[in-house]
């Protein structure tokens, strides 16, 4: 049993004060939303952290799942870094499902560079928990 976290979500509450503070927008089958790094997000200089560049892909296939009422755990992520992500440019994240089967739930996403290229690609299994408040 699992709790939800207390909005103080690292990746989207916005009362975490060291949060990204992410916002999600769904269309259709997409989960989507922009994020622009700082200098205190860097690993290598000027260049996003891989660790939150996963970030950002595993919390935009969490929240397909969440908006459509599904209360799930990443237990599985392959990411893909094609390209470094720069600070100080505003990047597109975009999730997707790919299939689902009992608990298990399989989902995309990908990280997009201004201008349109993929920089990274993730694939998940989610799966389906019960909470407890
Ligand atoms: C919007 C909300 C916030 C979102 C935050 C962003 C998302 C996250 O980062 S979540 C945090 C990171 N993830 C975690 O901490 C999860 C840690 N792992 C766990 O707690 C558990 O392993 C958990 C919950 C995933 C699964 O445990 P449990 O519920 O006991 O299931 P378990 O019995 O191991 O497996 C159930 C079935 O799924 C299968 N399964 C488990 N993992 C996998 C996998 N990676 N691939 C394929 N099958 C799997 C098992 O084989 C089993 O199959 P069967 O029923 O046929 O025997």
């Amino acid at each position: 049993m699992f709790r939800r976290s207390d909005g103080m979500c690292f990746a989207c509450s916005p009362r975490n004060p060291i949060g990204l503070h992410l916002e999600f927008s769904h269309e259709g089958d997409i989960c989507r939303t922009t994020f622009t790094a700082g200098n205190e997000h860097q690993g290598w200089d000027g260049v996003l952290h891989g660790g939150l560049v996963t970030t950002l892909l595993d919390e935009a296939m969490a929240q397909w799942l969440w908006h459509r009422g599904v209360a799930a755990m990443t237990a599985e992520m392959l990411t893909r870094f094609s390209l470094p992500v720069p600070v100080g440019v505003p990047v597109t994240v975009e999730a997707w499902k790919e299939g689902c089967r009992g608990r298990l739930w399989e989902l995309s996403a990908r990280l997009i560079l201004p201008g349109g290229k993929v920089a990274a690609r993730a694939t998940a299994k989610f799966l389906t928990v019960k909470e407890n408040g």
